[in-house]
């Protein structure tokens, strides 16, 4: 974190916005990215990793476990300078015991995915994170890793810190997910990679898939089938040899999320977003903004590195209410803060249900959408998974009083995405937490016109 004490932000009405932009890269896939190469054979490279301190996270933690991880400044397309991260994998089976605490910071996929990997390989590890991550439950993947023969030790409640004693004799496990979680899911994967033998995921709401594709793409053999009833059975055949890759990272459609709806919900903008992966695993939030009548658009589709990207451009747009369906949320589950900033400025009232996973975000997401909403002046209505907005149909009146972000980044920038649609405008507590996925925030939407400022 740049600053040792919280540090507040203000954001006001603000119009006019408009710019061609790209948004950092994917956090999901850059975590495995690094993951994944550092398990390889021979040496992988990535271009457009995020450089957030989630990932960074990764990066640190892959390195004590004995991967060769380097950044170098590289050129890219017109001889632009690049950086290009650098893997020198150890092979499946070859991480080595670290000799000190690994420290996940704020990241939730960090700590969850390690976790898997730590489990099969022989080794001691001890885990912790900062007070947002010591706070999430780690059972959901701790008790299917138990079954896989670990030993995995937390804090009451399944929290961090923990320490992982890793088998040296690893069993396959067919694990039914009890929530619909990419974390969860790819926990066991990454177990199952020096693991003989099938592991089997079986996922009754589809997450997104990054975890899968990549393995695919590096030479695992893995399959996904959908049973009768819709959910989708993952397997995978233990212990393969992974390649090494060269990689792209496309644009994180999360925080693609922040620009856009800044461009919807004031007037007189045209914001162009470039880049964005728009894998189906998370486009939940584009079909919903569309469904509000936004004027949105993707043009340019196109692969990049195994995922459907496309270039986006979002318009001020006179929203309407909505409803947000719950098989929907697992495709939107990081959007809903931003995705409740737009249903305020929309006529009518929206409902997003679904949401019993926000509760065990960086924050419990459903409860601070709803306290800042109202230090909004907007008002809201939740029950144990589902929020209602009443829309103001145009600009809310916002307000000095600052929004609890309890150090959480997405809160943060949803708010002050609301603030520039807010006729007196918001205040965040806190916007340290933006650089765990977002570095370049501040820049970005100050560089369309956003009037964001220090309080
Ligand atoms: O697998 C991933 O990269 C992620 C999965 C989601 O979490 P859950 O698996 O807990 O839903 C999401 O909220 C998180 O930001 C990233
Ligand atoms: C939930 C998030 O991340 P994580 O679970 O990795 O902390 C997020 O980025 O919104």
């Amino acid at each position: 974190m740049t600053h040792a004490a919280p540090h507040p932000a203000t954001a006001r009405l603000s119009h006019g916005l408009s710019g061609d932009v790209t948004v950092p890269g994917d956090k999901s896939i850059s975590h495995r990215a690094l993951m994944l190469s550092a398990l390889a054979v021979g040496r992988s490279t990535v271009d457009g990793l995020l450089e957030g301190e989630d990932v960074l996270a990764t990066a640190a933690a892959m390195r004590a476990l004995g991967a060769g991880i380097t950044r170098e400044e590289t050129a890219g397309p017109d001889d632009t300078p690049a950086i290009r991260w650098v893997i020198d994998g150890v092979g499946v089976g070859g991480l080595a015991e670290p000799a000190d605490v690994l420290d996940m910071g704020n990241s939730g996929t960090a700590a969850r995915l390690l976790m898997g990997l730590l489990a099969t390989h022989p080794l001691v590890a001890v885990m912790t994170g900062d007070a947002s991550l010591r706070k999430r439950p780690m059972a959901r993947v701790a008790t299917p890793l138990e079954k896989m023969g670990a030993k995995i030790v937390t804090r009451a409640g399944g929290r961090l810190p923990a320490t992982v004693i890793g088998t040296r004799s690893p069993v396959p496990i067919r694990y039914r997910l009890p929530v619909p979680s990419a974390q969860v899911k790819s926990a066991i994967l990454l177990a199952g990679l020096n693991t003989p033998g099938r592991t089997v995921v079986v996922e009754p709401e589809a997450t997104r898939d990054h975890t899968e594709r990549m393995l695919g793409a590096m030479g695992a053999r893995i399959t996904v089938e959908t049973e009768a009833d819709g959910a989708r059975v993952i397997t995978l055949d233990g212990q393969p040899e992974l390649s090494a890759r060269d990689m792209t990272v496309p644009g994180d459609p999360s925080s693609a999320a922040f620009p856009l709806v800044a461009g919807l919900i004031t007037e007189g903008s045209a914001v162009t977003v470039r880049n964005v992966c728009l894998n189906p695993g998370r486009d939940g939030l584009i079909r919903t903004l569309v469904e509000m009548g936004a004027d949105l658009t993707v043009t340019n589709p196109r692969d990049v590195g195994g995922e459907p990207v496309g270039d986006l451009v979002a318009r001020s747009s006179a929203l309407k209410a909505v409803t947000v369906p719950a098989e929907r949320a697992p495709s939107m589950i990081d959007e809903f803060p931003v995705l409740a900033a737009a249903a305020a400025t929309a006529h009518g009232t929206s409902r997003f249900e679904g949401l019993a996973e926000l509760r065990v975000k960086e924050s419990d997401r459903l409860q601070a959408v709803a306290d800042g909403l109202a230090r909004a002046g907007v008002t809201v209505r939740t029950g144990e998974d589902w929020l209602e907005v009443d829309g103001c149909g145009g600009p809310v009146p916002g307000g000095t009083d600052a929004v609890v972000t309890h150090l959480d980044h997405r809160i943060a920038m949803a708010f002050l995405v609301l603030g520039l649609a807010a006729r007196n405008g918001m205040v965040v507590d806190d916007d340290r937490m933006i650089a765990t996925s977002f570095p370049g925030f501040r820049a970005l939407m100050t560089g369309l016109g956003c009037d964001i400022t220090d309080l």
